[in-house]
């Protein structure tokens, strides 16, 4: 998605809030949209998410989808949570088994399952915020934007926030959120967005154009949220190998060491870098152990210009 030249302000008369943003995000991009009270970050949001329209300029390439979590949760809508999401699932254009589908999945993973009868007035502010992420998630989004998506809710719910954007990029979208509680922390990927006086700059990528190969191993679960994670961080994925079968253990008696021998203090520990991948080369890739298991590359993004670094 490119914004153009953007320009917006409310009413006729009224002052520019955004007087010419040009900025581009792509698929498997986040970014955080930073800057003080007023700024204009909310109203950027809405701008990308299509919920404002440009005075002039204009905004390309926005998704098709684009889940929308406002700051404050419209909860006036005198409907309950499966009511309500049910609407959303189809407005988003969801068939009805999808949408029965999306709902449970949704309700259950954001903890509503209890709240599902409970009229949207009735909920407290966290719930309410978290029927806003659900709805935003029935349809996997191309673009998902989240204006201080962390407000009100507890810290079990808080970090539920960084999993979901996981799997927005993880399935080839993009983000953009605003923090003003520092929670971005959370995503330690992503760009920063500063919104002042009307125009939005972006912090320069650090780097000395020197690469490096790491190799991580992650649990099975956590894959495609870490490789999208170090794909939104600029990092080219070489590879992911499938999970190895733990080999058996085999006891074996203490073999004396003779006493000129060295040991590895590395060996063997939690934690210590894996071996095993291109030794010397040049360039940074994810693995997870052990090596020649057979590899698993997404099609869809290896190999793709552009996949390297912005
Ligand atoms: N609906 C509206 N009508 C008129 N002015 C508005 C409207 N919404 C926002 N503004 C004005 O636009 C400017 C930018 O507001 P915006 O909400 O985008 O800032 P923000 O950076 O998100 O602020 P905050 O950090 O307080 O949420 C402010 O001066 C605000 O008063």
């Amino acid at each position: 998605m490119r914004l153009e030249d953007v320009r917006l302000r409310y009413g006729r008369s009224g002052p520019w809030v955004l007087r010419g943003v040009t900025a581009r995000l792509d698929p498997g991009e986040v970014a955080v949209v930073l800057g003080r009270n007023g700024a204009g970050k909310s109203t950027l949001l809405q701008l990308c998410a299509g919920v404002l329209r440009p005075a002039r300029g204009r905004v390309v390439d926005r998704p098709r989808h684009v889940g929308w979590v406002p700051e404050r949760f419209p909860a006036d809508q005198p409907c309950t949570v499966t009511r309500y999401l049910t609407a959303m699932g189809r407005v988003a254009g969801l068939g009805r088994a999808d949408t029965d589908r999306a709902v449970d999945r949704w309700t259950d993973r954001l903890g509503l399952t209890p709240f599902r009868e409970v009229r949207l007035p009735d909920l407290s502010k966290g719930t309410a915020q978290k029927v806003g992420l659900a709805q935003a998630m029935l349809r996997t989004p191309g673009l998902l934007v989240l204006d201080e998506p962390w407000e009100g809710l507890d810290s079990a719910a808080r970090g539920l926030v960084p999993e979901l954007i996981d799997e927005v990029l993880a399935d080839g979208g993009a983000v953009l959120v605003s923090d003003h509680r520092g929670e971005t922390v959370r995503l330690p990927g992503a760009r920063h967005w500063t919104v002042a006086d009307g125009l939005v700059t972006e912090e320069a990528a650090s780097g000395d154009g020197a690469v490096a190969v790491v190799e991580v191993a992650v649990p099975a679960a956590r894959v495609a949220g870490t490789v999208a994670r170090l794909r939104a961080d600029g990092h080219h994925i070489l590879r992911v190998r499938e999970p190895a079968t733990p080999p058996t253990p085999v006891l074996v008696p203490p073999t004396p060491v003779p006493s000129s021998s060295v040991a590895d203090p590395s060996a063997g520990r939690p934690g210590a870098p894996a071996t095993g991948g291109p030794a010397g080369a040049a360039e940074p890739s994810v693995g997870v152990p052990p090596p020649d298991s057979g590899s698993t590359v997404d099609p869809a993004r290896s190999g793709r210009p552009g996949e390297v670094a912005r």
